[in-house]
């Protein structure tokens, strides 16, 4: 469930009066997505998306998301463009919330992954690198290594109710994962997705039938970090079953056509099994976290943290690119 402020007919027509988008076709609440509310609009001009920004979102930070979005439709990426009002802004209010309004892009996202996914994926996240490059704001990643500590002390007191022990594995898992991870000038860095999980990559078929994305979502995790780590995310958002076992087939298929856009380099390959890892705490710890501060009743869906423990396990005995599919 993904409405939390409600907007009224009314209002939409007003702030829509703001905008050479003509007259108001068709408008409903979309059920899909965690953070902010999102509502599926048409009008006389074509599909668009709006979105009302909701609580965990800092308004400071928008126009970072906004302009890195519109700074890389530019560059050819096929991503949300924000659509800008006559007074030339794209961020303005609605609701009493921060909304925007950006372009729809068509495709669905895979409910299965299968290995044909993963090297389209791999291309389009290379040239989502590649059309960052020259967006001069620079947003730290939160949710990065200084962030997991923190993170892990808000879940010390019930992280064990999730399973026994876990809390000690992480304390071990962090402490090492931390002491192996590259400092900041050690390989590329720019602008990385930094959750661009399958429900956030859209697919449509090819000529040829095969899957081509059509498109990346969902840029309100973005910011500045290193590339690889971006990579490593997917590694672990992509390449896995259901039953937990890695498929170095589509790990294979992600890395080269990643590579063949934007060469890896032998610095990000060595430390691929480090990211991988760092990857997977991080989703942990957040899951954790919601698991244990969601109340019960609440209308977000809560995402298993022990999925993570699965995948983290298995990066943590992973210890060369060559066991990634590098
Ligand atoms: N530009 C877009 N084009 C088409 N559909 C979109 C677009 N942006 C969002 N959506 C739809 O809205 C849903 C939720 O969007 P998302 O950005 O993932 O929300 P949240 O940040 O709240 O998790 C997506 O799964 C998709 O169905
Ligand atoms: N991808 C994260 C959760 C973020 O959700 P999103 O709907 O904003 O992509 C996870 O799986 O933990």
């Amino acid at each position: 469930m993904a409405v939390y402020t409600e907007v009224t007919d009314e209002a939409l027509r007003a702030f829509l009066a703001d905008y050479e988008l003509g007259g108001l076709v068709a408008f409903r609440g979309i059920a899909e997505g965690v953070e902010n509310s999102n509502f599926a609009l048409k009008t006389e001009a074509g599909d668009f998306i709006l979105t009302l920004y909701e609580k965990r979102v800092d308004p400071a930070e928008l126009p970072y998301f906004l302009g890195l979005m519109e700074h890389m439709a530019r560059g050819g990426l096929a991503c949300p463009t924000p659509v800008h009002a006559r007074d030339g802004r794209a961020l303005r209010s609605l609701a009493g919330r921060p909304a925007a309004i950006v372009t729809f892009l068509p495709g669905v996202w895979p409910r299965k992954v299968r290995p044909e996914h993963c090297a389209p994926l791999g291309r389009a996240l290379a040239q989502m690198h590649r059309a960052g490059e020259g967006f001069a704001i620079e947003r730290p990643n939160a949710l990065g290594p200084a962030g997991w500590r923190p993170l892990l002390e808000g879940c010390r007191a019930r992280g064990d109710e999730v399973q026994p022990g876990l809390v000690a594995e992480l304390d071990a898992a962090l402490a090492s994962i931390l002491a192996a991870w590259p400092a900041a000038g050690a390989m590329p860095r720019g602008h990385i997705h930094a959750d661009l999980f399958p429900d956030n990559v859209f697919f449509l078929p090819g000529e040829d039938g095969k899957p081509r994305v059509s498109g990346l979502i969902d840029y309100y995790f973005a910011c500045t970090d290193l590339y690889a780590y971006d990579i490593a995310i997917c590694l672990n958002a992509w390449c896995f079953e259901t039953d937990y076992s890695f498929n170095v087939t589509k790990a294979r298929g992600l890395l080269s056509a990643y590579d063949a856009v934007r060469p890896i380099g032998a610095e990000e390959r060595a430390a691929l099994p480090v990211l991988a890892r760092g990857a997977a705490l991080r989703f942990l710890l957040t899951r954790l976290y919601d698991w244990t501060h969601t109340p019960p009743g609440a209308l977000v869906t809560r995402k298993d943290p022990l999925e993570y423990l699965r995948k983290l396990r298995f990066f943590m005995q992973a210890d060369s690119a060559g066991a990634l599919g590098l």
